[in-house]
């Protein structure tokens, strides 16, 4: 039998932004299997969007490597689609026209049928079927962020990065589009990062969250199983009885423990770390 290689592997990653100041973060180690959604929580200004770009290949890391499917990232592809927080639509441009252009540098030998339809799937896929012919100046901020979302998915990327994808919307427009991106993820199998400050948000959508200490010398602390049951309802999440133990360690990491690993760090204490496993609510604690 042959056991696939991590799908995406980053290896003692570290960024300076100044020679003299200590890095933002350094040591970061971590693997995301093909078809995992990881979710990343840390304090602001511990690097989670540096490391999101650093994937992306939007940014260069002072040191460490990322690869994807064994290849080094070097610069954005194709095969990594980026969501932001502002939504980055190109304003002149309709709905379908935003995520056609996507589709046609994707698929330069496509006809303009081909990428219509295609462009057209998307969009249903998350409930903008009559919008298309609308301006990004002409939706609100969910839809906007709806079409960033068609847009990643309609490139049909190896690997969907995520950052705060949510992180502007009203509480309930959040929810819609969060059972949305559950749905197309269970349906399409996609692999996916996200950065979110939403622990709620993190127990619903991932498999694994990743725990990020503060910076500067900020470090992956723990990386949390997340063992509820995959067919996750935003409605009854709560009456799981993992719910709680999930969400009281998340919270407590952040309140508590996220300082933890600073001091230490900046001392140089940390050589070699590797984060913590955890499956909180569990008997047995889990050893890498
Ligand atoms: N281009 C840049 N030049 C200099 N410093 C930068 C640059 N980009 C980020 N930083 C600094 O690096 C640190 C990490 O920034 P980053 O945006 O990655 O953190 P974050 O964890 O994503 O924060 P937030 O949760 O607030 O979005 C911050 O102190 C920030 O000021």
């Amino acid at each position: 039998m042959q056991i696939e290689k991590a799908f995406l592997r980053v290896d003692g990653l570290s960024k300076s932004y100044k020679l003299d100041a200590p890095p933002v973060f350094e040591d970061i180690n971590f693997e995301i299997d093909r078809g995992e959604f990881v979710c990343i929580i840390g304090h602001s200004g511990c690097g989670k969007t540096t490391i999101l770009n650093v994937l992306a290949g939007l940014e260069d890391a002072s040191g460490g490597y990322a690869y994807m499917l064994d290849r080094e990232i070097k610069g954005p592809s194709l095969d990594r689609g980026v969501v932001f927080q502002g939504h980055a639509l190109m304003p002149w441009m309709t709905v379908l026209q935003n995520v056609a252009f996507a589709v046609k540098s994707k698929h330069p030998d496509w006809n303009k049928f081909q990428i219509e339809e295609h462009s057209k799937k998307y969009l249903a896929m998350v409930g903008l079927v009559n919008a298309e012919n609308k301006k990004p100046s002409e939706l609100s901020g969910g839809m906007k962020q709806r079409v960033g979302i068609a847009r990643a998915f309609a490139i049909e990327p190896k690997m969907l990065l995520l950052d705060e994808p949510f992180g502007a919307l009203d509480a309930l427009t959040r929810g819609v589009i969060q059972d949305e991106l559950l749905k197309i993820c269970s349906e399409t199998k996609q692999t996916v990062f996200m950065i979110t400050h939403d622990v709620d948000e993190a127990i619903l959508l991932s498999d694994k969250i990743m725990l990020m200490s503060n910076g500067p010398n900020a470090r992956i602390a723990e990386i949390v199983i997340n063992t509820l049951p995959k067919d996750r309802k935003r409605a009854n999440l709560h009456h799981d009885p993992m719910y709680y133990p999930m969400r009281n360690h998340l919270v407590d990491f952040l309140v508590n423990r996220s300082k933890d690993l600073q001091a230490k760090g900046s001392a140089g204490m940390l050589d070699g770390y590797k984060p913590i496993l955890v499956c909180p609510g569990l008997q047995t604690p889990v050893t890498q």
